[in-house]
Formats: structure tokens, sequence, C-alpha cells
């Protein structure tokens, strides 16, 4: 078998007198787009961080394209940190620099281009995502909701990542906008062959994109699976999530309008 882009084995996490992971497992292949969905404050976005190393948990082990994530001196883990693309969840662009010099930065920050090469780069990075070129001297403040995530979508793409962590890349999007940006991570997925960790709320960026979905509850993956097998399951939060209120907020929010 093929080794796993990400595999987590019994990872515990507390803060505080809170204990948020007890025995998380996951092993994604490569490939993959695998959902992870869990209510609010399961630690899914904790579980991300560890993933990208900022933060530590208490207990467990994780590896990345086979290699454990903190292995190695500072130059490899320098080469496996090139490997994967972070959009966070606000986007979070660097607010004092322009959309080029925040598409530039991991390019600065990993000495791997020269600036004319970094110039080309970024004009390359802009069209993945559909901005033009002149994008690149707008400043975050000055950019919509879905350029912002185009713009940071195109910075985590800036070191052509194997494997791409999105937090919620379509919240705050409005329904076309979500749709059209839906569509630009499905293309880049194919094009790139990327493995995808997607963090999201919603039930039709889920059912478009994921090829597996991946439930954080009762502080562990309860289950790991295809849309189809896991729409079926008992277990109270996939009732709630795919079945219940998630479903009925929808429909009150459309009501709204
Ligand atoms: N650095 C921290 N210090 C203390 N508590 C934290 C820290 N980071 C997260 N938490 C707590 O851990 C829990 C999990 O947070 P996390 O953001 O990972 O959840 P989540 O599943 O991503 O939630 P949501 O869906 O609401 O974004 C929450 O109760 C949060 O308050």
């Amino acid at each position: 078998m093929n080794t796993p882009v990400i595999e987590l084995q019994g990872i515990r996490t507390r803060f505080r007198d809170q204990l948020i992971h007890d025995g998380v497992d996951l092993a994604v292949p490569a490939g993959e787009i695998v959902a992870l969905v869990g209510g609010s404050g399961s630690g899914k976005t904790t579980l991300m961080r560890h993933i990208i190393g900022l933060t530590h948990p208490e207990a467990g082990s994780i590896r990345l394209f086979g290699e454990a994530l903190h292995a190695g001196q500072l130059a490899e883990r320098m080469a496996r940190r090139r490997r994967f693309g972070v959009l966070f969840q606000h986007g979070a662009l660097f607010s004092a620099f322009n959309v080029g010099e925040n598409i530039a930065f991991p390019l600065r920050e990993q000495g791997v281009a020269s600036e004319e090469e970094i110039a080309a780069l970024v004009r390359l990075k802009l069209s993945m995502v559909e901005m033009e070129p002149a994008h690149a001297a707008l400043m975050p403040a000055e950019l919509s909701g879905g350029m912002v995530k185009r713009a940071a979508l195109a910075r985590a793409l800036a070191l052509e990542p194997e494997l791409l962590l999105l937090d919620e890349p379509t919240a705050g999007l409005d329904p076309d906008r979500s749709v059209a940006f839906i569509e630009l991570i499905r293309t880049l997925h194919r094009q790139l062959h990327l493995t995808v960790i997607l963090i999201t709320h919603d039930l039709d960026t889920l059912a478009a994109l994921a090829t597996r979905v991946a439930i954080l509850a009762d502080k562990r993956i309860v289950s790991h699976d295809t849309l189809e097998r896991t729409l079926v399951l008992e277990h109270p939060f996939v009732q709630r999530f795919f079945h219940g209120h998630y479903r009925r907020a929808e429909a009150a929010a459309g009501e709204d309008h």
C-alpha cells in the first residue's frame, strides 16, 4: 500500500483542563479530498494546526509524507514545509503587504527563487486562481471576500504543494462566489494532483468536493468513509449534521432572504 500523505495516531490534546482530542487516528492517502467535519469546538482547526506543526499534541504521532513531522535537521523540516500549503479560515493575508507580496512571502521565506523568478511565479499563481496581474498591487483591505480567498489560495499554492489544507474555504462567500471557489479547488485538485484536507460546515462544499468524510466527534475520528456510507451512520452528530439542524438552519436562512 502507498504511504499515506498524513498519518495521525493516538493524538491527545488538552487545553488546561479541557480534553479536546483523545485517541485521534486518521490516515489520508494521496489524491483524496478529505472533509473533516465535527461540531463547533470539537477540535478541527486544532488538528489542522497540529498537522502543520503550529501546535503540538500532548501525545500521539503525526507523520507527513511518511516522515515524522519534526524529524530531521532544519533543512529537512524546511523541505517538508514546502510540500504543503494552507488556506486559513479568514484568508489570513498579511494586511501590510499587497497581494503580490503576500503570494511572494513563502517563496522569499524559503529562499528558493530569484526576484525575477518570484515575479513570474506571482503572475502564474494569480492566473491559476483566476486573478489579473494588476491585482498584485492591491492591498488586502481593497479586496472582496472572494478575492481574499483567491489571493490566500494563490499564496497557499506558491510553493507548488502536494498537500493543501483548507479551513472553511467557502465560509463568508455568497452562493455564486462559493460555487466558483468550489469549482476552482476542484480544478486545481485535478490539475495539480493535490491531496486536500478540507474543514467545512457547508454541506454543498462537502458534497461537491469530498472524496472521503472524516467525522471528529467524541474526541476522536469516529468514521472516515465515503459520503454515501457516512450518511447512513447512526451517530448522533452525523444525524444532526447531515439530516438535522444544519439543514433546518439553512432553510431558515433561505426564508430570511
Ligand atoms: N490555544 C488554545 N488555548 C486554549 N484553548 C484552545 C486553544 N485553541 C483552541 N482551544 C479550544 O479548543 C477547542 C477546539 O477548538 P478548535 O478551534 O480546534 O475547534 P473547531 O472544531 O475548529 O471549532 P469551530 O468549528 O467552531 O471552528 C475549543 O473549545 C477552543 O476554545
